[in-house]
């Protein structure tokens, strides 16, 4: 009965669209009700596309003998008294599916999960909620828990799933949460964090649609092959209003593909880059030792010290950003170079005509220039290349990337701007040569020049500003034809111009562009958002959090992430250092407890490197165990091929990883198998992802490579979802006593 509701809302929103696009011409209101049927149609078409698969996975039956169906989203009788056929899981009425159990059963009588395969059912698990069945269950206190089992039982494909059937408790508690304030999730590996992050985005988008549809909601991860691993789950749940991205994409134009090494990515990392940037930027901002001299109109003009660091003073004065208040260090230069123009024309004027004895009332130093010939004068000056060039000496016009280009190729710049603040090796780590490639971690410093230099974007304001006078123009002619269109139709109804001035509706006509929010936002660096959503929130540099906090001034944020998994040098080891900068203790922690990834035998294994993190943390607890023991060999004499081949022999279709420290890449890249199952790759690059099989090669360099080398191979550890095998150099792997 759903799907046939399914196809019947297709159909027509399908036929309502081609009616839509069938029409052409009309009064400028019917083309905009045009734009905004053709852009509600298309959405719908693409939502209801998108919930083919299981779309309803759910029903409560309640003991007053009601019984809900929920699914991918909301269906309704229309033809009866609009009764709900099928809730979104999103709705306010879903939500005992996910939290009731049998110790508050919130009036469920029976939770059953169906299971479906295209539009057949092929599994039913039944909860009966009572309290007599209240300690059958898992301790964990899992709700649906053979549905769940299953779930976490599948084989991984590479790109995450969505977990709508099987959401859990505590994971619902924090995907409803209000999307007001910044709210911290602290959860170990495998405890659900990503999912219950793009869950969220998908419920804070139907909660409160409004408010986010036009600003959107911004959710940042750790690198691309991340964002391709989570970035179907979205488009899976309906939902198109997410801009996915990564710090190093936040900057338009720039494509951050170059590497930094560790140091150097840790100092750019760092806040006092704050500091130094500004007085890179204050280093650009010139006087002469002595003089400067300037030819203009066959004579020259001088500009002593003193003049130069009065205008610099007082463009400094009007704390403006270093290319906007260039206007006020030019113009004070402009006005002394006129001054000495217009007296040597003066000179000039009168060189040979002999002195005329003063009248009574007459002053010798009467102006002979007006004020246009001397505006006329200033304008030539303005105009004169030779002029240009010197103002330009003193205080250049500057983008971002030419000032940290110029910074970080040239060792002077960069030892005047950083002072004190870095030793002579910090700043080697930083040097590189002119034509390298901008890597992530400058990307927050490009973001904060462009605040420190601004841009003098005056001639673009005048032509939005024409362009707007234009649009309000015809949105009046609009208004006008819509008056008289009513005064026809009813004298009585509101008027028009009682709810809608030519202003709103100009504004109108330009938030109905084609485009999603996201894409606009993507397009736009002083985009704010709506929401942001970080996740591996912890790997995040002091410099990287200031990029973002610009772009979410509400600070209505959802940061997810796990301070025992931190692997960047200038990441983070606890919340209130990485926040409170931005909003003191203002924020609210919610904490996730069970893994649904790793089984226990892995975890137990794990748990010996999370002690060496830290011996006060504690691993989540597992959701099930595999019964199958990890393994661990030495390298020596053990072929990786054939190793590689027997994990994907018994991943029986699944995918397998091979985690290893950089060094070792390309060397096995070299030996490894060409599979499509399997994946080899770095530890940085394997955080947040999953495989059926992992494989860590050399746990000792893992550890030996960086100062966070005991996170980074916890990390590794537990990818897992079945089977690990470890390879070492040296020593085996200890678990943690009395872990599991
Ligand atoms: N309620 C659930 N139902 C089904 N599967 C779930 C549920 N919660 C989590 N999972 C699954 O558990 C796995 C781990 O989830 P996820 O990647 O979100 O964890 P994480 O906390 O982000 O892990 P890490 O910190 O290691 O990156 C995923 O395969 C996810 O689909």
């Amino acid at each position: 009965m759903l799907y046939r509701k399914l196809d019947t809302e297709r159909e027509a929103a399908q036929r309502r669209l081609t009616s839509v696009l069938g029409q052409t011409g009309g009064t400028p209101q019917a083309r905009t009700e045009r734009d905004v049927a053709t852009t509600t149609y298309s959405e719908r078409l693409a939502q209801l596309g998108s919930v083919e698969q299981g779309l309803c996975f759910g029903r409560l039956d309640f003991h007053a003998g009601e019984t809900v169906y929920v699914g991918r989203l909301g269906l309704f009788d229309e033809d009866g008294d609009y009764e709900p056929l099928l809730l979104d899981w999103r709705a306010p009425a879903a939500r005992p599916f996910y939290l009731a159990t049998a110790a508050s059963p919130e009036g469920v009588r029976r939770r059953r999960h169906i299971r479906t395969l295209s539009r057949r059912v092929v599994a039913l698990d039944d909860e009966i909620l009572d309290l007599h069945a209240a300690d059958q269950g898992h301790d964990l206190g899992l709700a649906g828990e053979a549905a769940l089992l299953a779930a976490l039982e599948r084989h991984r494909t590479g790109e995450m799933s969505d977990i709508v059937a099987t959401i859990q408790g505590e994971q619902d508690r924090i995907i409803r949460d209000e999307l007001s304030g910044v709210l911290v999730v602290q959860g170990g590996p495998g405890t659900g964090k990503t999912a219950v992050a793009l869950h969220r985005a998908a419920y804070l988008l139907y909660t409160y649609r409004q408010q986010l549809a036009t600003r959107g909601v911004l959710v940042v991860g750790p690198n691309s092959t991340f964002l391709r691993y989570i970035g179907q789950v979205l488009p899976s749940l309906g939902e198109t209003g997410v801009l996915l991205s990564t710090v190093g994409q936040l900057f338009p134009g720039i494509r951050a593909t170059g590497e930094d090494g560790r140091e150097a990515a840790e100092i750019k990392g760092r806040q006092v880059m704050v500091d130094i940037l500004a007085d890179a930027v204050a280093d650009r901002q010139q006087v002469p030792d002595d003089c400067l001299e300037v030819e203009f109109d066959g004579g020259v003009l001088r500009l002593d010290r003193e003049t130069c660091e009065r205008a610099r003073a007082k463009a400094r004065g009007t704390l403006q950003p270093h290319n906007l208040a260039r206007r006020a260090f030019v113009g004070e230069l402009l006005e002394s170079l006129a001054a000495q123009a217009a007296e040597r024309f003066e000179v000039d004027l009168f060189e040979g005509v002999p002195d005329i004895p003063l009248r009574a009332g007459e002053t010798a130093d009467a102006d002979v220039l007006d004020a246009r010939d001397r505006a006329e004068i200033r304008t030539e000056l303005a105009n004169s290349d030779k002029v240009h060039d010197a103002l330009n000496s003193l205080w250049p016009r500057l983008t971002p990337q030419r000032l940290l280009r110029d910074l970080l190729t040239s060792p002077d710049r960069l030892a005047s701007a950083a002072g004190g603040r870095l030793t002579e090796t910090e700043r080697a780590f930083l040097a590189r040569p002119v034509k390298s490639r901008w890597t992530p971690a400058d990307v927050p410093l490009l973001d904060e020049l462009a605040e420190l230099l601004g841009e003098d974007d005056t001639e673009q304001r005048a032509e939005r500003e024409r362009r707007e006078r234009e649009e309000r123009a015809y949105a009046e002619g609009v208004l006008h034809i819509l008056e008289q269109d009513e005064e026809i139709i009813d004298e009585e109804i509101l008027r028009v111009r009682d709810i809608l001035d030519a202003e709103l509706f100009a504004e109108r006509q330009e938030a109905r562009s084609e485009l999603t929010a996201a894409e606009r936002a993507a397009g736009d660096r002083k985009w704010t958002f709506g929401h942001l959503i970080v996740d591996e929130a912890q790997e995040l540099s002091p410099m990287d959090w200031r990029l973002l906090m610009r772009r979410c001034p509400s600070r209505s944020m959802t940061l997810v992430g796990d301070v025992a998994q931190t692997g960047a040098p200038a990441g983070a080891s606890s919340w209130q250092e990485m926040l409170g900068p931005y909003v003191g203790d203002r924020w609210r922690l919610r904490e996730l407890t069970v893994n649904y990834r790793t089984p226990a035998e892995i975890m137990d294994l794990a748990a010996g490197a999370l002690a060496r993190v830290d011996p006060a943390l504690r691993a989540p607890d597992s959701v099930r165990e595999s019964g199958i023991e990890p393994w661990q060999r030495p390298l020596e004499g053990t072929s990786l091929e054939s190793t590689v081949d027997e994990e994907l022999r018994a991943a029986g279709g699944g995918t397998v990883a091979v985690l290893c420290p950089l060094a070792r890449l390309e060397a096995l890249r070299a030996v490894l198998p060409e599979d499509e199952r399997l994946s080899l790759l770095g530890v940085e690059e394997a955080k947040g992802l999953e495989f059926d099989g992992v494989l860590v090669v050399a746990p000792e360099e893992i550890v030996a490579a960086s100062s966070r080398g005991w996170n980074d191979l916890y990390v590794a550890l537990t990818r897992a979802t079945r089977r690990l095998g470890v390879v070492y150099t040296e020593h085996q792997l200890e678990p943690l006593v009395g872990a599991g």
